[in-house]
C-alpha cells in the first residue's frame, strides 16, 4: 500500500471515529492496524469498579470532608465541565497572544457566571479551580485582598475591599524583584515619605529593584500591593506594603512614572503561560499616606512612626495563607495526576498473555504497584494534612483578632514546612505518574506534560523550598534549645518526651506488628526528635550559631523533613481516629494510612537505622508488610481514585478518562492535530523534495 492508501485507510477511520458511536472491527492488513470492537458509552473499568470492598459514594464525601462540601464541589465542577466556553484542549497550541487572550475571556466568562448566578465567595473559588487555568484572577482574590484584609486597618479594608471584591479593581502581589526574592529584607524598592506632601514617593533605585514575577501585574492589574523599604526621615524602618495604583481605570493605560509589563513565556506549552507574570518600575510615583497598609505600623501626618502591638512578623502574613491553600492544591495536584495513571494502568496491557489470552494489566505488577500506591495513599494523606493546616490557620487568624500572637511561629513553620513537604513530593510524584503511563504519558492528550508544568513552580513560588525548610529548622532549633525550661506544645509536643524517645527502641517483631499506630507514630517521633537533637549537639560545638547553621544546614534540611513528614503521618492517623461512615471506608482508609506511613518508612529507612531505632529486621518487616499493603489497596484502586469525584474535563486527559476508552480516543485526538489536516505538510516542495531530487555529485555517498 503507497501512501495514498495509508492516507485514505487513516481519513476514514477518522471518519468512522467522529461520526459514529459504534466502531467495527478495522483491520489493515501488513500495517499492524487491528482495532478491536469499540462501543461509545461502555465502560471499560467496571470490571473494575465491581471490585469495590468499600462504598465509593461514602468516601467521596470523606474526601470532600462533608457532604455539603461535596455538594458544592460537584456542582462547580459540573457547571465549568458543561460550559463550552470552558473548553481547554487546543491550550497547549495557542500562541502567548491567543492564550492570554482566552484566558481573559475564560475569566470574564466565570465572573458573569458567579455575578448573574450570585455564587458566594467559596462557590466562586471552587468555580475558579475547575476551571483549570491559571489567571491574574488567582492572585486578586488569592494575594492582594487577603494582604488587605491581613495588613490594612478596619478603614483600608472599608475602602479597599468592596472595589476589590466588586472587580473594580484588580490587584496583584508585587514583592518578588529581579535582584531579590527569598530575602525578603534585602528589597531595593524605596517608599520615602515627604511630609511636605503627605504622600510616599514609590522609587525603583536600580534594574535590580524591578519587581519580577508577580502574576495578573504583567497585563491586568490596575493596582498592586508593593512591598518596599519604608524611609522616613532619611532612615530605613523596615519593608512594608502599600496600595499603588498602575494603570488607568479608563483605557488601562500605565499611570505616569509606571513601567509595566510582562516577564516572558515561561517552562511548557499552555500551562503557566496563561499567567502574565510581570516587571514594574517606578520612577518617583507618588501615593498618599493611607496607602501604605498600616496595621502593624503607622506613619502619622508628621512623619513619626507609630508600632501597634503586633508582631512585626505579621506583614508575612499573606504568605502564611497562601502556603496553606498550596498544601491543600498538592492534594488536589497529585490526586489528578494519581487518577490519570491509575485508571491507565488497570487498561493498559502488557506481557503475560497465555494461549492467545489477555495479556496482564500493568497495574498488576508488583513494581507499578510500589510505584503508583504510595502516591495514591501520599494524595490521601496531603489531603487530610491540608485539612488540618486549614483548622490551624483559621484558629491562628481567629486568635490574631484577639491580639494572641503565641501560636503564629507554630502556624508559620507549619505551613513553611508542609508547603515544602508536599509541594516538592507532588511534581515529583506527577512526573512518575507520566513515566508509569509509558510512552503515552508524553502525549499532552495525557494531560499529565501540561500537569507537571503548571505545578512544579510551586516548589519556588511562595517561598522556595529549601529556604522554607531552614525556617522550620530555626524552629526546630529553638525548640530543642529551650526543652529545659519551656515545655513544648501542638506539632513538637512529642520533644516533651525527647529522653524516652532518644532511650527505648522498636518493639515490633513482626510484619503484622507494623499494622498499629502507636508504633508507626513512636518511629517517626524518634527519628525526628533524634536527627533535631543531632543538629542542636552538632549546632553547640560552634562559637557563632550563625556560621554553626550555615555548616549543618543539610543536616538541618533532613531534621525539617522528618519532623514535617511526621505531622502528616499523626494528622493521617488523628483523622482515622474520628467517625468516618460508609460500609468499609474507615478499613480501606487505614490501609492507605499504612501505606503512606510504611513507604516513608522504607524511603528513608537510612534515617531510622543511623539513628539507632530500627534494626535492619525490623526495616525489612515494615517493607514485608508493605508488599502485603499494596495487594489489599489493588482490588480498591480505581474506586479509590473515582472517590477524587473528578470530571473528565477537569481531569483534562485522554489516559484518564472514566469510562477507560483509551484508544480510539487517542486515535481520534491525533487526527485532530493541525499537522493532521494536509497529507502533505507545510514546506515540503520548499525544504523536503529538494533533498528528495539532489543529483548527488559524489558517487559514495
Ligand atoms: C492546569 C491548570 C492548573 C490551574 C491552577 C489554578 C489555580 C491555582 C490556584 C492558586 C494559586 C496559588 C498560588 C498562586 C501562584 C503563585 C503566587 C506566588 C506568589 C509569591 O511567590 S509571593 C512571594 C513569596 N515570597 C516568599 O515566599 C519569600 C520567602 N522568604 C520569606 O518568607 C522570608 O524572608 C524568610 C526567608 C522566611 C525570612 O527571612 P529572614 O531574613 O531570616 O527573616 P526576617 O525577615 O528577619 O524575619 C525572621 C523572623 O520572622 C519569622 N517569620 C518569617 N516568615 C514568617 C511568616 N511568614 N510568618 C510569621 N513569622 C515569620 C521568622 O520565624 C523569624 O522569627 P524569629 O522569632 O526567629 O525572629
Ligand atoms: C510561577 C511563579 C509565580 C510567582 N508569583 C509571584 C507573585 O505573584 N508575587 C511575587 O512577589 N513573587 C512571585 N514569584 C516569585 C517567587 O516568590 C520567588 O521566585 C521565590 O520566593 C524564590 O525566590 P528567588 O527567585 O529569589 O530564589 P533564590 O532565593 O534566588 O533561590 C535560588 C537558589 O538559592 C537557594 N537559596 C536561596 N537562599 C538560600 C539560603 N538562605 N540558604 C540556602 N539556599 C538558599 C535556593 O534554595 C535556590 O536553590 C513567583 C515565582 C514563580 C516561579
Amino acid at each position: 500500500m503507497g501512501l495514498s492508501g495509508i492516507s485514505l485507510l487513516t481519513t476514514t477511520y477518522s471518519l468512522i471515529l467522529q461520526h459514529q458511536s459504534l466502531l467495527l472491527c478495522l483491520r489493515a492488513k501488513g500495517f499492524g492496524l487491528d482495532l478491536k470492537k469499540d462501543m461509545e458509552g461502555v465502560d471499560y473499568l467496571s470490571d473494575e469498579r465491581k471490585k469495590a470492598q468499600f462504598d465509593v459514594e461514602a468516601m467521596k464525601i470523606a474526601w470532600a470532608g462533608s457532604l455539603e462540601a461535596f455538594q458544592l464541589s460537584d456542582r462547580m465542577a459540573k457547571l465549568v465541565a458543561n460550559d463550552p466556553a470552558f473548553e481547554k484542549f487546543t491550550r497547549p497550541m495557542l500562541g502567548r497572544k491567543e492564550l492570554i487572550k482566552n484566558t481573559l475571556r475564560k475569566a470574564a466568562h466565570g465572573w458573569k457566571l458567579i455575578v448573574d448566578l450570585r455564587l458566594t465567595e467559596e462557590e466562586a473559588k471552587w468555580l475558579r479551580l475547575y476551571i483549570d487555568e491559571p489567571a491574574y484572577t488567582d492572585l486578586h482574590w488569592g494575594m492582594f485582598i487577603p494582604a488587605i484584609e491581613g495588613q490594612g486597618t478596619e478603614e483600608q479594608k472599608k475602602k479597599w475591599l468592596p472595589l476589590a471584591k466588586k472587580m473594580q479593581i484588580i490587584g496583584c502581589y508585587a514583592q518578588t524583584e529581579l535582584g531579590h526574592g527569598s530575602n525578603v529584607q534585602g528589597l531595593e524598592t524605596t517608599a520615602t515619605f515627604d511630609p511636605q506632601t503627605d504622600e510616599f514617593i514609590m522609587h525603583s533605585p536600580t534594574l535590580t529593584s524591578s519587581k519580577w514575577w508577580p502574576g495578573g501585574l504583567g497585563k491586568a492589574s490596575t493596582h498592586a500591593v508593593v512591598y518596599a523599604r519604608l524611609i522616613v526621615g532619611g532612615e530605613f524602618h523596615g519593608v512594608h506594603g502599600f496600595i499603588v495604583q498602575l494603570r488607568s481605570l479608563d483605557d488601562h493605560s500605565p499611570l505616569p512614572g509606571v513601567t509595566v509589563g510582562d516577564i516572558g513565556m515561561k517552562f511548557g506549552n499552555g500551562a503557566y503561560n496563561t499567567m502574565d507574570n510581570g516587571v514594574l518600575r517606578f520612577d518617583h510615583v507618588r501615593i498618599p499616606r493611607d496607602q501604605m497598609l498600616m496595621r502593624v505600623s503607622q506613619v502619622t501626618r508628621e512623619g513619626k512612626i507609630m508600632q501597634s502591638d503586633v508582631p512585626r512578623q505579621l506583614i508575612y502574613g499573606t504568605m502564611v495563607y497562601v502556603r496553606q491553600t498550596i498544601v491543600a492544591d498538592a492534594s488536589k495536584a497529585l490526586s489528578r495526576a494519581v487518577c490519570i495513571a491509575t485508571r491507565y494502568s488497570a487498561i493498559r496491557r502488557q506481557f503475560g498473555s497465555r494461549n492467545g489470552g489477555p495479556e496482564t494489566q500493568v497495574i498488576d505488577y508488583k513494581t507499578q504497584q510500589s510505584r503508583l500506591f504510595p502516591l495514591l495513599a501520599s494524595a490521601y494523606a496531603f489531603r487530610f494534612v491540608g485539612e488540618w493546616l486549614k483548622w490551624l490557620y483559621t484558629d491562628v487568624k481567629e486568635r490574631l483578632a484577639a491580639n494572641d500572637f503565641s501560636t503564629l511561629p507554630e502556624a508559620h513553620a507549619c505551613t513553611a514546612g508542609l508547603k515544602s513537604l508536599t509541594t516538592s513530593f507532588t511534581a515529583d510524584g506527577i512526573e512518575e505518574c507520566r513515566k508509569l503511563c509509558g510512552g503515552h504519558g508524553y502525549l499532552v492528550s495525557s494531560g499529565l506534560p501540561e500537569l507537571f508544568a503548571v505545578y512544579i513552580p510551586a516548589c519556588t513560588y511562595e517561598g522556595d523550598n529549601v529556604v522554607l525548610l531552614l525556617q522550620v529548622a530555626r524552629f526546630l532549633v529553638k525548640t530543642v534549645s529551650e526543652l529545659g525550661y519551656k515545655k513544648p506544645v501542638g506539632t513538637t509536643a512529642y520533644m516533651g518526651r525527647v529522653a524516652s524517645l532518644m532511650q527505648n527502641n522498636c518493639a515490633v517483631q513482626t510484619a503484622e506488628g507494623w499494622l498499629n499506630p502507636g508504633a508507626v507514630v513512636e518511629a517517626f517521633e524518634s527519628r525526628a526528635a533524634r536527627m533535631a537533637v543531632r543538629c542542636g549537639q552538632q549546632l553547640a560545638k560552634y562559637e557563632n550559631p550563625e556560621e554553626g547553621f550555615a555548616e549543618l544546614s543539610a543536616d538541618l534540611v533532613e531534621a525539617s523533613i522528618a519532623h514535617c513528614q511526621l505531622i502528616v503521618v499523626s494528622k493521617f492517623i488523628e483523622k482515622l481516629q474520628q467517625d468516618i461512615p460508609g460500609k468499609g471506608v474507615k478499613q480501606t482508609l487505614e490501609v492507605l494510612c499504612y501505606v503512606y506511613a510504611l513507604f516513608l518508612l522504607h524511603k528513608h529507612q537510612g534515617d531510622f537505622l543511623a539513628t539507632g531505632y530500627l534494626t535492619p529486621k525490623q526495616a525489612s518487616l515494615a517493607n514485608d508488610q508493605l508488599r502485603t499493603l499494596y495487594s489489599k489497596v489493588r482490588p480498591n484502586a480505581i474506586t479509590l481514585v473515582d472517590s477524587f469525584n473528578y470530571t473528565d474535563h477537569y481531569l483534562g486527559s485522554i489516559l484518564g478518562r472514566y469510562d477507560g476508552n483509551v484508544y480510539p480516543k487517542l486515535y481520534e485526538a491525533a487526527w485532530k492535530d493541525p499537522l493532521n489536516d494536509s497529507d502533505v505538510v507545510d514546506g515540503f516542495y520548499e525544504y523536503v523534495q529538494p533533498i528528495l531530487k539532489q543529483k548527488l555529485r559524489t558517487a559514495k555517498l
